[in-house]
């Protein structure tokens, strides 16, 4: 079978995937002490999401990065009450999450109109503070992108990752490529014949460790974190990174992968996933996949046979397990209807669950008299 692709790529400049800002608190305004008069509150500071904004926008449109809330009121004889300081906002892209400079996470930002606040303006003076004004909170906040596609492809470097998505994607797929400064994710559009699109996320190979930041580590782990589904591929024959590292089989390369995503974020074993098994028409692949598949059949016993450092607390269970081979197109239609078929039914377990909370919602607001049993 002979497989043509055109692929049509996009290149996105400089693309921002984090930005670090300074957000402060406007300070409280003065009491009056003669009077009784509270002072008002400082602004705060807020991220907003708005769909169409990109961080690069924020980058340009403030250069200093600082964002800086107004400042309360004085309390004077004409407005006892000072009024409050203006807030101040950060217009941010859907799909960020918003993190203090020692890592915690303040939230996330998914939807459009989603709001967090950030630097809490200071109290205005009162009585109780001997009528002075507190300052406004400071820190220094990160947003981080991520990317939000289908299906995101999990392997090491070299599986063929990017062959095989170049390869799925016929027609005039579209791959958008984002480049950071040495890790480029990109997304793919994998077309079908009635124009239905599902979007894949061709990412940087991974590497063990990948969870304390070796390699593209976190740059690529949160990436992951966005898809709906996650697509692993393997090499049948296995896997080096280089001369004075382990090799690594194809079992031991699923064991790891799972490792890694496991170490980074435990949830992410539980997103729907299918196993792909790449390069079946390299001379060996036909034992090294039988191999595999006898480990497959029973991965809680086969992966105790391994070493500790390879193995994961829990283990990934694959949607569908499929060999496939990137070069000479082996196993892609099947691959490609499965994936539709796997994001098909996720949507209608989804879907699903969303009636019955509602329904279970709408239940308990119901009083129980009227409820027929
Ligand atoms: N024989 C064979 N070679 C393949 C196949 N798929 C990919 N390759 C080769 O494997 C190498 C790596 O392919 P890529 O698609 O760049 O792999 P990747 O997983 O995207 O690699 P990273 O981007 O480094 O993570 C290339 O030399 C491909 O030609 C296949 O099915 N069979
Ligand atoms: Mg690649």
């Amino acid at each position: 079978m002979v497989w043509t692709s055109r692929v049509c790529c996009r290149k996105y400049g400089n693309f921002v995937d984090n930005i670090r800002l300074y957000v402060k608190g406007g300070s409280g305004g003065m009491g009056l002490p003669r009077l009784g008069g509270h002072g008002g509150n400082g602004g705060d500071v807020w991220v907003v999401a708005k769909k169409g904004i990109t961080l690069k926008q924020i980058k340009d449109k403030h250069p200093n990065k600082r964002f800086t809330a107004g400042v309360g009121s004085n309390s004077s004889i004409h407005a006892l009450r000072g009024a409050k300081g203006e807030d101040a906002q950060v217009l941010a892209p859907v799909g960020i999450s918003v993190t203090s400079d020692d890592g915690r996470i303040l939230g996330e930002l998914n939807f459009e109109g989603d709001s967090l606040l950030v630097a809490k303006g200071g109290q205005g003076g009162t009585l109780t503070s001997g009528f002075l004004p507190s300052k406004g909170q400071t820190r220094q906040i990160r947003l981080d992108l991520k990317l939000i596609a289908d299906l995101g492809l999990v392997g090491f470097p070299n599986a063929g990752k990017s062959s095989l998505l170049t390869a799925l994607s016929h027609a005039k797929p579209r791959i958008a490529s984002y480049s950071f400064t040495t890790l480029r994710p990109e997304i793919g559009k994998v077309i079908y014949n009635d124009h239905k699109q599902v979007s894949v996320a061709d990412l940087p190979g991974l590497i063990e460790g990948a969870h304390e930041n070796k390699g593209m580590g976190h740059r690529f782990l949160k990436h992951v974190e966005r898809t709906k589904q996650l697509m692993f591929v393997v090499d049948v024959c296995g896997f080096q990174l280089a001369s004075n590292t382990p090799f690594r089989s194809a079992f031991e390369t699923v064991l790891l992968l799972t490792k890694e995503l496991e170490l980074y974020k435990e949830e992410l074993l539980g997103k729907p996933a299918i196993l792909v098994i790449n390069k079946m028409d390299l001379p060996e692949a036909q034992s090294h996949f039988r191999e595999l598949e006898a480990y497959l059949e029973n991965q809680e016993e086969s992966s105790h046979l391994f070493s500790e450092d390879v193995i994961p607390k829990s283990l990934m269970r694959f949607t569908h397990i499929i060999p496939v081979s990137a070069t000479t197109g082996l196993g892609l239609p099947l691959l490609k209807s499965l994936i539709r078929q796997s994001l098909e039914e996720q949507d209608v377990i989804e879907t699903e669950g969303q009636r019955s909370e509602r329904l279970l919602k709408l239940r308990s607001e119901i009083p129980t008299s009227s409820v027929p049993s």
